[in-house]
């Protein structure tokens, strides 16, 4: 059923378009501010896999929380007094639309390339750090192929050059779905990443407010130690990039029900999700 809450217009939301998919369909960002000129900035992607349907849910629910509680929240009203917040909901617009039409469980992008028998690009191992290592496949049918080169796929492409023209983004979230983590880099090596400490402990911060409000345990710690090995992915750019706070979300569930997760879910989750995120907005703002 549609949600017919009103957006509160208590903060300026504007849309900015930053390129076209494959497909040629357009990739929307929405831009949370209240003022000012590049200000530092925070960046939250979702549905960069296409099958994960709860991340572009909660997206959503993010948006409208992020208008409703801006001058109600007092925490969240400090971080758009002096930041900006990114959000694209549809990172994978070609696949998304193919798991509404054709294959429920699509995860890859749509791109083609002559002589390729198979479709899509892992658009979560098309980035250049570590990319082609351990945890990515040069096989084109292979549901982690990591593409030709590094950003050769549009959509990862808009959002590097988006972020890196933007040159003041302090924090990058990319939520996916489903295991219930929240990690920071590396995926690509086991060794830490310098500022593990600090990142460890505002994991471990975060997954703790997202426990209060409906007693979901979430694992946290690196990729490569908490998961697996996965090389060319989105947070390993951005940390590498200079942006130390960033992190990937596993929404719900553990696997009951996986990607095919109820709607009756969609909003606890975020909800949850919100007071992780919030937390690691407020460090961001405050470090
Ligand atoms: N969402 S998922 O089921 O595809 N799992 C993710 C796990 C993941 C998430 C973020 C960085 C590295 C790895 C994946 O890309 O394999
Ligand atoms: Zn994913």
């Amino acid at each position: 059923e549609r949600s017919t809450s009103s957006f509160s217009y208590s903060s300026y939301h504007t849309l900015e378009e930053i390129g076209q998919s494959f497909e040629n369909r357009s990739i929307l960002v929405l831009k949370f501010s209240t003022g000012g000129f590049q200000r530092q900035a925070i960046w939250i992607d979702t549905g960069i896999h296409s099958r994960e349907w709860i991340t572009h849910a909660t997206g959503i629910w993010t948006a409208d929380k992020i208008v409703s509680e801006y001058g109600k929240d007092c925490i969240l009203t400090n971080i758009l007094d002096t930041m900006d917040i990114f959000l694209e909901i549809v990172s994978n617009p070609d696949g998304f639309a193919f798991t509404h039409s054709m294959n429920r469980l699509w995860r890859k992008n749509k791109s083609s390339r002559p002589g390729v028998a198979c479709i899509g690009v892992d658009l979560n191992r098309n980035w250049k750090s570590g990319f082609g290592g351990n945890g990515s496949n040069d096989n084109p049918c292979s549901e982690t192929y990591h593409g030709p080169y590094p950003h050769s796929e549009p959509e990862v492409s808009a959002i590097v050059k988006f972020i890196t023209d933007h040159r003041n983004i302090k924090a990058l979230i990319s939520i996916h779905s489903y295991s219930q983590m929240l990690m920071y880099p590396y995926g690509y090596s086991l060794e830490p990443v310098s500022s593990k400490e600090e990142l460890c402990n505002l994991s471990k911060s975060a997954a703790q407010a997202l426990y209060k409000v409906h007693g979901m345990q979430y694992t946290y710690g690196s990729i490569s130690t908490t998961l697996y090995m996965a090389s060319g992915v989105t947070v390993d750019w951005a940390y590498d990039s200079g942006i130390k706070y960033s992190f990937s979300f596993e929404l719900r569930d553990t696997g009951q029900y996986g990607f095919l997760l109820p709607a009756t879910q969609i909003i606890p989750t975020a909800q949850e999700t919100w007071m992780a995120i919030r937390t690691i907005m407020i460090h961001t703002l405050n470090h």
